[in-house]
């Protein structure tokens, strides 16, 4: 929308209303962002007009900058969430080598998303430079997705070990890590949980309709290290 010097005009000439004719009179856009203010009376129209328009450019201008900058930043976001009404952790029944396992805490219709595995996404390299030592990043794939993109997905912190809850920025983001300790199902047992990869999310989604008390379980799929343990 771009208000002209002439249309200004004739809208000052047929306003009943005004006082005294003023030698300037002052438009203003009723959006912050968008901060417009015309003067008239003795100015050249042409470069009213100009003004007006640079100023329209810049604005536009501001806002894809703005827009791409929060678009990069919320990608790098740390994700996750989880349906915590749907889940509960307890002893795997895989037996104490398996650990903790991850429990319907009631009936979970096929095809429900309970959430979306939890950590921050990197680049493999980086990833490993985050970690304090080897045996630290040993302990973090046991817990860590890789991506369709070849980066990683990891809920652990620089010392491998899963927390309960990752904190982010002071407390005012808190990701609960339960997704991550769904554990797979031995050969020849069923999985009841599907894994769906993408760029940067794990999703965790019923396969069949899951029975309240049953252990939640998926595969990790073919890239991940089982040396530690058979199935
Ligand atoms: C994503 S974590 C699952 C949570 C883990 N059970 C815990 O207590 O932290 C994956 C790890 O769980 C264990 N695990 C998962 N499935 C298993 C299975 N079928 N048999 C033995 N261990 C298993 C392995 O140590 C594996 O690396």
């Amino acid at each position: 929308f771009v208000l002209t010097p002439s249309a200004l005009r004739s809208s000052i000439v047929n306003t009943p209303c005004r006082t005294t004719a003023p030698s300037r009179f002052v438009t203003t856009s009723s959006s912050p962002w968008l901060v417009r203010q015309l003067t008239v009376g003795g100015e050249d129209p042409g470069a009213v007009t100009l003004q007006s328009t640079w100023q329209l450019v810049t604005n536009v201008g501001a806002l894809v900058v703005g827009a791409l900058v929060l678009a990069e930043v919320v990608q790098d976001w740390p994700r996750g969430w989880v349906n915590r009404q749907l889940v509960e952790a307890g002893p795997s029944t895989l037996g104490p080598q398996a650990g903790r396992g991850l429990f319907a805490a009631r009936n979970i219709p096929r095809d429900t998303v309970i959430g979306n595995f939890p950590g921050v996404v990197s680049s493999r390299a980086s990833w490993l430079g985050r970690k304090d030592s080897e045996e630290a990043a040993l302990l973090a794939r046991r817990y860590t997705w890789s991506l369709a993109t070849g980066d990683v997905l990891d809920p652990t912190l620089s010392n491998g070990e899963l927390p309960d809850t990752l904190i982010f920025f002071g407390g005012l983001l808190r990701i609960p890590t339960l997704l991550a300790l769904v554990n797979e199902p031995r050969a020849g047992m069923d999985l009841n949980v599907v894994a769906v990869v993408s760029e940067r999310d794990v999703a965790y989604v019923a396969e069949r309709d899951i029975f309240a008390g049953e252990e939640l379980m998926t595969d990790y799929g073919p890239a991940y290290d089982r040396r530690h343990y058979r199935l």
